[in-house]
Protein backbone atom coordinates (compact mmCIF):
# COMPACT_ATOMS: atom_id res chain seq x y z
CA UNK A 1 0.00 0.00 0.00
CA UNK A 2 1.30 3.47 -0.51
CA UNK A 3 -0.85 5.89 0.70
CA UNK A 4 -0.24 7.63 3.43
CA UNK A 5 -1.86 8.60 6.76
CA UNK A 6 -2.79 12.36 6.47
CA UNK A 7 -4.73 13.09 10.39
CA UNK A 8 -6.99 16.22 9.68
CA UNK A 9 -8.83 17.18 13.11
CA UNK A 10 -11.94 18.93 11.85
CA UNK A 11 -11.65 22.85 12.59
CA UNK A 12 -15.30 23.21 12.98
CA UNK A 13 -14.48 21.83 17.07
CA UNK A 14 -12.54 24.31 17.01
CA UNK A 15 -12.33 27.70 19.76
CA UNK A 16 -13.16 30.04 16.16
CA UNK A 17 -12.63 33.01 17.77
CA UNK A 18 -8.97 31.63 18.30
CA UNK A 19 -8.82 29.76 15.15
CA UNK A 20 -5.08 30.90 14.01
CA UNK A 21 -3.69 29.21 17.72
CA UNK A 22 -5.93 26.52 17.39
CA UNK A 23 -4.64 25.80 14.14
CA UNK A 24 -0.96 25.91 15.42
CA UNK A 25 -1.56 23.95 18.29
CA UNK A 26 -3.05 21.34 15.96
CA UNK A 27 0.12 21.44 13.67
CA UNK A 28 2.53 21.93 16.64
CA UNK A 29 0.61 18.42 17.70
CA UNK A 30 1.38 16.82 15.00
CA UNK A 31 -2.08 17.24 12.11
CA UNK A 32 -0.83 16.57 8.64
CA UNK A 33 -4.27 18.76 7.09
CA UNK A 34 -6.73 20.79 9.27
CA UNK A 35 -10.20 20.44 8.05
CA UNK A 36 -12.55 23.22 7.27
CA UNK A 37 -16.24 22.80 6.74
CA UNK A 38 -17.82 25.30 4.74
CA UNK A 39 -21.42 25.07 5.56
CA UNK A 40 -24.27 27.06 4.07
CA UNK A 41 -27.10 28.63 5.75
CA UNK A 42 -29.99 26.25 7.45
CA UNK A 43 -33.76 26.38 6.27
CA UNK A 44 -34.78 23.97 9.54
CA UNK A 45 -33.81 22.31 12.81
CA UNK A 46 -31.10 19.44 12.74
CA UNK A 47 -32.63 16.80 13.67
CA UNK A 48 -34.83 16.36 10.58
CA UNK A 49 -31.61 15.56 8.53
CA UNK A 50 -31.51 12.17 10.41
CA UNK A 51 -35.32 11.68 10.82
CA UNK A 52 -36.22 12.83 7.51
CA UNK A 53 -33.42 13.39 5.57
CA UNK A 54 -34.70 12.35 1.97
CA UNK A 55 -37.37 15.14 2.69
CA UNK A 56 -34.99 17.61 4.14
CA UNK A 57 -32.55 16.98 1.41
CA UNK A 58 -35.19 18.07 -1.08
CA UNK A 59 -36.04 20.76 0.46
CA UNK A 60 -32.29 21.50 0.93
CA UNK A 61 -31.75 21.44 -2.77
CA UNK A 62 -34.89 23.24 -3.65
CA UNK A 63 -33.98 25.86 -0.91
CA UNK A 64 -30.44 25.89 -2.29
CA UNK A 65 -28.89 24.48 1.44
CA UNK A 66 -26.79 21.69 1.65
CA UNK A 67 -26.87 21.09 5.07
CA UNK A 68 -28.80 22.59 8.26
CA UNK A 69 -25.78 24.76 9.69
CA UNK A 70 -24.07 27.74 8.83
CA UNK A 71 -19.85 28.13 9.20
CA UNK A 72 -17.23 29.56 7.74
CA UNK A 73 -16.43 30.89 3.95
CA UNK A 74 -13.58 32.13 1.64
CA UNK A 75 -12.74 34.90 4.30
CA UNK A 76 -12.06 33.39 7.04
CA UNK A 77 -9.70 30.82 4.75
CA UNK A 78 -8.16 33.85 3.88
CA UNK A 79 -7.61 35.01 7.07
CA UNK A 80 -6.24 32.02 8.76
CA UNK A 81 -3.78 31.19 5.56
CA UNK A 82 -1.91 34.37 6.69
CA UNK A 83 -1.06 32.46 10.01
CA UNK A 84 -0.72 28.69 8.75
CA UNK A 85 0.91 27.18 5.51
CA UNK A 86 -1.01 24.00 6.67
CA UNK A 87 -2.74 22.15 4.03
CA UNK A 88 -6.33 22.97 4.63
CA UNK A 89 -8.61 20.23 3.33
CA UNK A 90 -11.81 22.37 2.52
CA UNK A 91 -14.76 20.40 2.16
CA UNK A 92 -17.66 22.30 0.66
CA UNK A 93 -20.99 21.50 1.90
CA UNK A 94 -22.97 23.68 -0.56
CA UNK A 95 -25.63 23.25 -3.25
CA UNK A 96 -23.68 25.07 -5.79
CA UNK A 97 -19.47 24.42 -5.63
CA UNK A 98 -18.60 25.99 -8.48
CA UNK A 99 -19.30 29.58 -7.65
CA UNK A 100 -16.84 29.27 -4.16
CA UNK A 101 -13.80 27.73 -6.90
CA UNK A 102 -12.07 31.08 -7.48
CA UNK A 103 -12.96 32.66 -4.29
CA UNK A 104 -11.44 29.25 -2.67
CA UNK A 105 -7.90 29.32 -4.59
CA UNK A 106 -7.63 33.11 -4.01
CA UNK A 107 -8.10 32.46 -0.66
CA UNK A 108 -5.50 29.94 -0.33
CA UNK A 109 -7.71 26.94 0.47
CA UNK A 110 -5.08 23.60 -0.52
CA UNK A 111 -7.87 21.08 -1.38
CA UNK A 112 -11.41 21.90 -2.61
CA UNK A 113 -13.86 18.49 -1.99
CA UNK A 114 -17.51 18.85 -3.50
CA UNK A 115 -20.33 16.45 -2.92
CA UNK A 116 -21.06 14.47 -5.83
CA UNK A 117 -24.90 15.00 -5.19
CA UNK A 118 -25.00 18.40 -6.48
CA UNK A 119 -22.22 17.71 -9.27
CA UNK A 120 -23.41 14.99 -11.08
CA UNK A 121 -23.94 17.45 -14.46
CA UNK A 122 -21.05 19.52 -14.26
CA UNK A 123 -17.76 17.52 -12.25
CA UNK A 124 -15.82 17.48 -14.94
CA UNK A 125 -15.68 21.11 -15.43
CA UNK A 126 -15.36 21.55 -12.03
CA UNK A 127 -12.60 19.37 -11.75
CA UNK A 128 -10.85 21.25 -14.04
CA UNK A 129 -11.61 24.90 -12.69
CA UNK A 130 -10.38 23.08 -9.26
CA UNK A 131 -7.11 21.87 -10.49
CA UNK A 132 -6.47 25.50 -12.48
CA UNK A 133 -7.31 27.71 -9.21
CA UNK A 134 -3.82 25.78 -7.81
CA UNK A 135 -6.25 22.98 -5.24
CA UNK A 136 -6.63 19.55 -5.51
CA UNK A 137 -9.86 18.67 -6.57
CA UNK A 138 -11.80 15.51 -4.14
CA UNK A 139 -15.36 14.84 -4.11
CA UNK A 140 -17.15 13.47 -1.34
CA UNK A 141 -20.41 11.42 -0.55
CA UNK A 142 -23.48 11.45 1.57
CA UNK A 143 -24.19 8.15 3.86
CA UNK A 144 -27.32 7.93 1.68
CA UNK A 145 -25.19 8.04 -1.68
CA UNK A 146 -24.47 4.86 -3.53
CA UNK A 147 -20.74 4.69 -3.56
CA UNK A 148 -20.79 3.84 -7.66
CA UNK A 149 -21.49 7.20 -8.46
CA UNK A 150 -18.04 8.34 -7.68
CA UNK A 151 -16.31 6.02 -9.78
CA UNK A 152 -16.72 8.13 -12.67
CA UNK A 153 -15.49 10.94 -11.04
CA UNK A 154 -12.04 8.96 -9.81
CA UNK A 155 -11.71 6.97 -13.35
CA UNK A 156 -12.34 9.90 -15.86
CA UNK A 157 -9.54 11.93 -17.87
CA UNK A 158 -9.59 14.92 -15.19
CA UNK A 159 -10.21 12.90 -12.29
CA UNK A 160 -10.51 13.68 -8.19
CA UNK A 161 -7.39 12.70 -5.81
CA UNK A 162 -9.56 12.01 -3.00
CA UNK A 163 -13.03 10.36 -2.40
CA UNK A 164 -14.42 11.69 1.43
CA UNK A 165 -16.98 8.91 2.53
CA UNK A 166 -18.87 11.24 5.04
CA UNK A 167 -19.74 8.55 8.39
CA UNK A 168 -22.12 10.91 9.68
CA UNK A 169 -25.06 13.07 7.73
CA UNK A 170 -23.37 16.25 7.21
CA UNK A 171 -24.20 19.25 9.39
CA UNK A 172 -22.60 18.91 13.15
CA UNK A 173 -19.42 17.76 15.05
CA UNK A 174 -20.23 15.13 17.87
CA UNK A 175 -22.40 12.75 15.90
CA UNK A 176 -22.16 8.85 16.12
CA UNK A 177 -19.87 7.22 13.23
CA UNK A 178 -21.89 4.76 10.66
CA UNK A 179 -20.13 1.81 10.87
CA UNK A 180 -21.98 0.42 7.69
CA UNK A 181 -20.37 2.89 5.44
CA UNK A 182 -16.96 1.09 6.14
CA UNK A 183 -18.48 -0.92 3.39
CA UNK A 184 -17.96 2.25 0.56
CA UNK A 185 -14.36 2.56 2.02
CA UNK A 186 -13.54 -1.08 1.43
CA UNK A 187 -15.04 -1.23 -2.41
CA UNK A 188 -12.81 2.08 -3.23
CA UNK A 189 -9.58 0.57 -1.48
CA UNK A 190 -10.15 -2.92 -3.58
CA UNK A 191 -10.09 -0.73 -6.57
CA UNK A 192 -7.84 1.94 -6.08
CA UNK A 193 -5.06 0.62 -4.20
CA UNK A 194 -3.26 4.45 -4.10
CA UNK A 195 -6.27 6.94 -3.99
CA UNK A 196 -6.67 8.73 -0.74
CA UNK A 197 -9.66 8.22 1.11
CA UNK A 198 -11.03 10.45 3.92
CA UNK A 199 -13.31 9.51 6.31
CA UNK A 200 -15.59 12.00 8.35
CA UNK A 201 -17.49 12.30 11.05
CA UNK A 202 -17.73 10.30 14.84
CA UNK A 203 -14.01 9.46 14.13
CA UNK A 204 -11.79 8.60 17.48
CA UNK A 205 -9.98 5.79 19.61
CA UNK A 206 -12.62 3.58 19.78
CA UNK A 207 -13.67 3.82 15.72
CA UNK A 208 -10.46 4.10 13.79
CA UNK A 209 -9.90 0.77 13.63
CA UNK A 210 -12.71 0.02 11.79
CA UNK A 211 -11.86 2.90 9.72
CA UNK A 212 -7.93 2.16 8.99
CA UNK A 213 -8.95 -1.30 8.41
CA UNK A 214 -11.39 -0.81 5.61
CA UNK A 215 -8.53 1.62 3.57
CA UNK A 216 -8.83 5.04 5.32
CA UNK A 217 -5.85 6.66 4.90
CA UNK A 218 -7.29 10.24 5.86
CA UNK A 219 -9.03 10.41 9.07
CA UNK A 220 -11.01 13.94 10.58
CA UNK A 221 -11.19 14.00 13.76
CA UNK A 222 -13.30 16.83 15.49
CA UNK A 223 -14.69 16.12 18.74
CA UNK A 224 -12.31 13.25 19.67
CA UNK A 225 -9.38 15.76 19.40
CA UNK A 226 -10.57 18.64 20.53
CA UNK A 227 -12.64 17.08 23.37
CA UNK A 228 -9.13 14.98 24.65
CA UNK A 229 -7.29 16.38 27.84
CA UNK A 230 -4.19 15.11 25.41
CA UNK A 231 -5.08 15.80 21.37
CA UNK A 232 -1.42 15.02 20.54
CA UNK A 233 -2.13 11.22 21.70
CA UNK A 234 -5.68 11.42 20.02
CA UNK A 235 -4.13 12.51 16.43
CA UNK A 236 -0.80 10.17 17.11
CA UNK A 237 -3.16 6.97 17.91
CA UNK A 238 -4.99 7.77 15.09
CA UNK A 239 -1.72 7.81 12.89
CA UNK A 240 -0.43 4.78 14.38
CA UNK A 241 -3.94 2.67 13.81
CA UNK A 242 -3.28 3.68 9.57
CA UNK A 243 -0.12 3.05 9.89
CA UNK A 244 -0.11 -0.82 11.07
CA UNK A 245 -3.79 -1.48 9.13
CA UNK A 246 -1.70 -0.09 5.93
CA UNK A 247 1.99 -0.34 6.07
CA UNK A 248 3.53 2.07 3.82
CA UNK A 249 5.79 0.21 1.17
O1 LIG B 1 -18.20 17.64 8.17
C1 LIG B 1 -18.39 17.41 9.34
C2 LIG B 1 -19.76 17.47 9.86
O2 LIG B 1 -20.59 17.77 8.79
C3 LIG B 1 -17.26 16.97 10.17
O3 LIG B 1 -16.02 17.45 9.70
C4 LIG B 1 -17.35 17.13 11.64
O4 LIG B 1 -16.85 18.35 12.06
C5 LIG B 1 -16.61 16.03 12.30
O5 LIG B 1 -16.72 16.14 13.68
P1 LIG B 1 -16.69 14.89 14.64
O6 LIG B 1 -17.76 13.94 14.20
O7 LIG B 1 -15.33 14.29 14.49
O8 LIG B 1 -16.94 15.49 15.98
Amino acid sequence: MVVSPKIAPSMLSSDFANLAAEAKRMVDLGADWLHMDIMHLALSKGYLVSRYSRVYNSLCYSGRHFVPNLTIGAPVIESLRKHTSAYLDCHLMVTNPMDYVEQMGKAGASGFTFHVEVAKENWQELVSKIRSAGMRPGVALKPRTPVEDVYPLVEGETPVEMVLVMTVEPGFGGQKFMPSMMDKVRALRQKYPTLDIEVDGGLGPSTIEAAAAAGANCIVAGSSVFGAPEPGKVISLLRTSVEKAQPIT
